[in-house]
């Protein structure tokens, strides 16, 4: 069984007549990248603050590595929960030598983490001359100098150019492989869907849903399709006994729906049987927005 580095139980936490936590469940499995996925001012930012013993939570338990929390255990958590603050006329690594001795965690990890997150070669640049993508990647090097287990994000893409946003994204997977566990608070769908492996959605401090990225993804919205004579095809899959609905996409190719569980295979057999010849087919997959959207608005 897959062992929990986190596990949360009925935590709360009121701001006088809001409810910032409200009677939170949580596990996050070791190895995971997990998602704290919630619209603003859904108690993302608190829960993160509790778990760093920063925030005071009103009651419920939280466990790290299966035990009540610690001061010596939270050394083992690497975390970046608000814009680093870093000297701008000192280097990257003159910076972090000042975290290493506000750490106490040795110097010598220094160049390996600035490597680790592609600051190798501007490692004795001024903090100020680099862009805000570098200046982020320098905080989660900082995050990383004490090695440790688990690294904690409070939304890392805020305020980035497309291309910072795609450089953390990458790293964050490439920390990822290398066997650390990561929890990232995101108000991003997109950024859920394309870096977590699992996630949990709050609403109003409440957990609306959780579960893997990879089964949410998962099954399809119907098949888009493409054949030379576009009018027979869609007069042919009008016929198929499990057809519902068909539109012309803005590509100019055809989305049908069949009804739930007809194999693709079946309606793909019946319309070579009726001589259409596809030029193209491809699965319409789900997107975890519409998914996303759905949840927020049924639970008023
Ligand atoms: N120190 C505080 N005092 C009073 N209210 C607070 C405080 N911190 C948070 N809140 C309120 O608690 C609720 C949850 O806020 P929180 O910052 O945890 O949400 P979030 O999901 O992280 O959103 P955001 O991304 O906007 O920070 C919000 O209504 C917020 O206004």
């Amino acid at each position: 069984m897959a062992e929990n580095i986190l596990e949360i139980s009925g935590l709360n936490k009121r701001y006088g007549k809001i409810q910032a936590v409200n009677n939170l469940e949580l596990k996050v499995e070791k190895g995971t990248v997990f998602g704290l996925l919630g619209p603003n001012g859904s108690g993302k930012s608190t829960t993160l603050g509790i778990l760093l013993g920063v925030v005071q939570k009103d009651s419920g338990i939280y466990k790290w590595f299966g035990k009540e929390p610690t001061a010596a255990q939270r050394r083992n958590l690497g975390a970046i929960l608000e814009s680093p603050t870093f000297y701008p006329y000192l280097s990257g690594i003159q910076n972090l030598k000042i975290v290493c001795k506000i750490k106490e965690v040795p110097e010598k990890r220094i160049l390996e983490v600035l490597t680790q997150v592609g600051l190798g070669n501007r490692a004795d640049s001024p903090f100020k001359s680099y862009s805000l993508g570098m200046k982020q990647r320098l905080a989660i090097a900082s995050a990383l100098l004490s090695d440790p287990e688990v690294l904690i994000l409070d939304e890392p893409t805020n305020g980035l150019d497309p291309q910072g946003i795609a450089e953390i994204r990458e790293l964050i997977i490439n920390i990822a492989e290398k066997g650390k566990t990561i929890i990232l608070a995101s108000h991003l769908l997109d950024e859920v869907q394309k870096v977590c492996t699992h996630f949990a959605v709050l609403k109003q401090g409440e957990k609306i849903f959780q579960g893997t990225v990879a089964e949410s993804l998962m099954g399809n919205e119907g098949i888009e399709l493409m054949a030379q004579d576009l009018d027979n095809l869609k007069s042919v899959a009008s016929k198929f006994p499990a057809f519902v609905d068909m539109k012309l996409n803005n590509l100019g190719r055809l989305e049908v729906q069949l009804s739930n569980d007809t194999p693709i295979h079946e309606f793909h057999q019946y319309l070579i049987k009726n001589g259409i010849i596809l030029t193209h087919l491809s699965y319409i997959n789900k997107s975890l927005e519409k998914q996303f959207l759905q949840l927020l608005s049924g639970n008023e």
